[in-house]
C-alpha cells in the first residue's frame, strides 16, 4: 500500500435488515492518517456503517476494502489481525478486573495472534516477550494519563475514566485504523476535553487512522479532518468541518436548522454531497 492509498474504502454498500434499509449505496474513502468522523441524526445507520467496516455486519451488498484488500467477507477478528480496532457505544470492560489486566487483555490477543510473539522470537522468548508486552502497556498507561488508577477495579472507575480504559485496550492492539463508536457519550465536559485531547494525539503521535461516530457536534467541528454525514442510510454530505457546517441539506437533517427550508424532508433531496 502506498502512503496515499487509502486504508480504508467502502464501495456502494447496503444494507437491509429485512425491510428496514439502514444503509443505502454508500461510499467513501478515508486516507491513511485521518482524523474522519460519522455523523447523523438517530437511526441514520452511523453503527451499521461501522458494524459493516467492522465486519460485525456483513453488507447485503457492496464491498470493504482495508488497506487495499477486500475484507467485505471477512469475520471481525480477522480484520482486528489486519490492523483494525475498535471500542464500542457500550462500555466492554471487564468491571471485575484491575485497569492494568483490562489493558493486558488486549495484548494478550496480539500475542496469541503471534504479532509480537513473532517478531520478538529472535531476541529470545518468553522473558523478552513479556519485557515488550509490559513496556507497551506502560507506554499506553503513560499516553492516557491513568497511571495513578492501574490497580484499581475497573468497575468502580468514573464513566469517564471507564472509556478511557476502554480505549486504552483497544489500542493496546495497535491497530492502524480505530473505529470509536461514541468516544465522549455520558462524559461531562471536563472529560470530553481530555477525550478529545487524546483523540488528537493518538492520531498526529502515533500516527493512527481514526474514524469515530460522535453526537457532540462541537468535538466533532473541532477534531475532524472529514465529516461524513448520514441521513436516513444514505450519505448527504462529506468534506471538511466548515464546508459541513455550512451545507444546507445538513443543517436541515442535522443540526435542526429553523428555517423556512426546515420543512423540507431530508430524503427528498437525498444523494447530494458536498
Ligand atoms: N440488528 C438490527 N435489526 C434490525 N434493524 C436494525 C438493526 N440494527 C439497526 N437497525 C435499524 O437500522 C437503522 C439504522 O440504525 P443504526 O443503529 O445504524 O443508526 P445510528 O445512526 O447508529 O443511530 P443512533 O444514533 O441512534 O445510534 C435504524 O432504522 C435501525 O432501527
Amino acid at each position: 500500500m502506498s502512503k496515499d492509498s487509502p486504508i480504508l474504502e467502502v464501495r456502494d454498500v447496503s444494507l437491509h435488515f429485512g425491510g428496514v434499509r439502514a444503509l443505502t449505496m454508500v461510499s467513501t474513502t478515508v486516507a491513511a492518517g485521518a482524523l474522519f468522523a460519522i455523523i447523523g441524526p438517530n437511526g441514520a445507520g452511523k453503527t451499521s456503517m461501522m458494524n459493516c467496516i467492522s465486519g460485525r455486519y456483513r453488507p447485503t451488498q457492496g464491498k470493504v476494502l482495508f488497506k487495499g484488500r477486500d475484507v467485505t467477507a471477512l469475520p471481525p477478528d480477522r480484520r482486528t489481525g489486519l490492523g483494525l480496532g475498535r471500542t464500542f457505544q457500550n462500555l466492554a470492560l471487564f468491571g471485575h478486573m484491575s485497569v492494568l489486566d483490562n489493558i493486558m487483555v488486549g495484548r494478550h490477543h496480539l500475542l496469541r495472534n503471534g504479532f509480537v510473539g513473532g517478531a520478538l522470537y529472535w531476541l529470545g522468548g518468553t522473558q523478552a516477550e513479556e519485557l515488550e508486552h509490559r513496556r507497551a502497556v506502560e507506554d499506553i498507561i503513560d499516553f492516557l494519563e491513568i497511571g495513578a488508577i492501574r490497580k484499581a477495579t475497573a468497575g468502580t472507575l468514573s464513566y469517564g475514566l471507564r472509556k478511557r480504559v476502554e480505549l486504552a485496550r483497544a489500542i493496546a492492539l495497535k491497530p492502524d485504523l480505530i473505529l470509536l463508536d461514541e468516544p465522549m457519550a455520558g462524559m461531562n465536559q471536563e472529560e470530553k476535553e481530555d477525550m478529545a485531547r487524546f483523540i488528537v494525539d493518538l492520531n498526529e503521535e502515533w500516527g493512527m487512522t481514526v474514524i469515530m461516530i460522535e453526537h457532540d457536534m462541537g468535538v466533532v467541528m473541532d477534531i475532524s479532518h472529514t465529516v461524513m454525514v448520514l441521513d436516513f442510510g444514505q450519505k448527504i454530505a462529506e468534506g471538511p468541518p466548515a464546508a459541513i457546517m455550512a451545507h444546507p441539506q445538513v443543517r436541515r437533517a442535522y443540526l435542526g436548522e429553523n428555517d423556512d427550508d426546515a420543512a423540507v424532508p431530508p430524503a427528498k433531496t437525498a444523494g447530494e454531497t458536498a
